[in-house]
């Protein structure tokens, strides 16, 4: 399971946006911890922590600088807390080492020997820095966008109140990984630098730093008005590190965590416009991929007109969802809807259907470690002549990938191809079912055909968001009859 899926399970196993800093800093240390062995001390009390919280958090962050300053058993230390940590529970290590030199054997050494989920960067030296990290494709990295120390403003908000570094550094880094492997370090009190982040990177997962600075000025409402996403999440918020010293720690976490899940709930209340992650927080009707659905049809995927399809029948509309691969934040949405309905699918290997689904066919193998092939759609008169790309057994199950079902005959005939090449097909995955009995006819012909959409949920979701007007969307309801 990649980063961004763990932390989303965890998440909402225990409900919560909280993270813990599991930091063995001695000057924090209680006094009913303090014997004659620091580091023992040390290690008893970060596990208690860990004990009393791993049910009301969603990720711990141990910051590798406290290790370290405890010399070779503070780095014995880091391996024991890592190993307390449940496993279903994400680590992001907290690390901002940015020497370019050694980007790589750092990577390797935290995402495979110490096997945190998440690390740390400073932005500093750029992509070049980060893409090291980004090789491991189930981890993820955090980049520091902003602090809240003093010292820090007059680079930070240089050179302009526009355009100030902290804004650059989130649109720049943007570029450099997808939103389930980079997300954004905050350090802020202020709301309005929350909210400027959020509005640049609305897709960005946000770990949010000294929030509790403020003292009693914090209104943790604001706060998360500012940082959740449309869909009221995408926000990490931590646990104030002076409660780690003070007893009831489980009672302390609880209370926090409903009051920030209090907030939630009122802020989507109040604004009434987002899916909401909780279950006793509901709004009818918007559809749970409703960011990608949106997406989609931003980058020009789902378009409204008069279109003339290969059938020959007119439409009101074309789906082009080979325009994705010119997008990877939108690719990479795509393919993680795709890998939720495989993960609960068995087969051997993936085929693509083509042209237009052989990218996504290619992304899904790489991500779920699959092999591929693909039946071709005219067989060469050179070379090897051959039906069906790629090396498999006869016998074995394919689980077709195509994009969308207009009339199935695509798919129909790829499938066809591969049995005909002694391969069992029971399961077809698109992204888009255009409905009008498609699935069933596949399934007269012994295919389960899955669909992360329908057309009508899509027109549907767009009408509502206000992308299309009442006219394409009573248009398009006439031609599905
Ligand atoms: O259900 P159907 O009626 O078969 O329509 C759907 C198929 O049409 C599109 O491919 P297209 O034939 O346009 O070719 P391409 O993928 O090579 O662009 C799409 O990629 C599907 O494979
Ligand atoms: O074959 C079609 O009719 C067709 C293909 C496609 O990709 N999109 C669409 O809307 N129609």
């Amino acid at each position: 399971m990649n980063f961004f899926d763990k932390l989303q399970a965890s998440i909402f196993q225990n409900q919560s946006l909280l993270f813990v800093g599991l930091d063995p800093n001695p000057e924090l240390l209680p006094a009913d911890y303090k014997s004659e062995d620091i580091i023992a001390d040390l290690h008893n009390w970060l596990e208690s922590i860990i004990r009393e919280t791993a049910d009301f958090v969603c990720a711990y962050k141990p910051t590798l600088g406290f290790y370290e300053a405890l010399g070779v058993p503070g780095l014995e230390l880091l391996e024991k807390t890592l190993a307390a940590i449940p496993s279903h529970i994400p680590i992001i290590l907290d690390a901002k080492h940015s020497d370019l030199n050694t980007s790589s054997v750092f990577a390797r050494r935290v995402f495979t020997q110490l096997n945190v989920d998440a690390v740390t960067l400073s932005p500093y030296t750029g992509q070049d820095h980060v893409a090291p990290f980004l090789v491991y494709l189930d981890q993820a990295v955090f980049i520091l966008c902003c602090t809240s120390n003093a010292g820090a403003e007059a680079l930070q908000k240089y050179p302009t109140e526009e355009l100030p570094l902290y804004l650059q550094v989130v649109k720049e880094s943007r570029n450099w990984g997808t939103p389930e492997q980079l997300g954004l370090e905050v350090g802020t009190t202020n709301p309005e630098i929350l909210a400027r982040i959020r509005s640049v990177a609305p897709e960005r997962l946000i770990m949010a730093r000294s929030i509790w600075a403020g003292g009693s000025n914090i209104n943790i409402k604001e706060i998360l008005a500012a940082g959740l996403n449309s869909h009221g999440d995408g926000l990490l918020i931590p646990v104030p590190q002076d409660m780690f010293s003070q007893p009831k720690l489980a009672d302390h976490i609880q209370s926090l965590r409903a009051e920030i899940n209090q907030a939630k709930s009122e802020i989507f209340s109040e604004t009434s416009t987002c899916a909401v992650w909780l279950p006793d927080v509901s709004v009818v009707n918007l559809h749970p991929q409703q960011d990608l659905i949106l997406k989609l049809y931003d980058v020009g995927c789902i378009m409204f007109g008069s279109f003339v399809q290969a059938s020959g029948a007119t439409f009101p509309y074309y789906i082009d969802l080979r325009k994705i691969i010119s997008n990877p934040q939108v690719f990479n949405q795509v393919l993680t809807a795709y890998e939720k309905i495989l993960n609960s699918l068995e087969f051997d290997r993936l085929a693509g259907i083509p042209y237009g689904s052989l990218p996504t066919a290619t992304g899904l193998s790489l991500r779920l470690h699959c092999p591929l092939i693909f039946p071709r759609k005219e067989v060469k008169a050179h070379g090897t002549r051959r039906l069906i790309e790629g090396n498999f057994d006869p016998g074995e199950t394919v689980a077709v990938v195509d994009d969308i079902l207009i009339t199935g005959k695509s798919v129909m005939e790829g499938a066809e191809k591969l049995k005909s090449a002694g391969l069992n097909v029971r399961d077809i995955i698109v992204l888009i079912d255009h409905e009008q009995g498609v699935k069933a006819r596949l399934l007269d012909h012994g295919y389960q055909a899955h669909s992360v959409f329908t057309l009508a949920e899509i027109t549907e979701t767009l009408y509502q968001c206000g992308r299309i007007n009442q006219a394409q969307f009573l248009a398009f309801r006439e031609s599905q009859g």
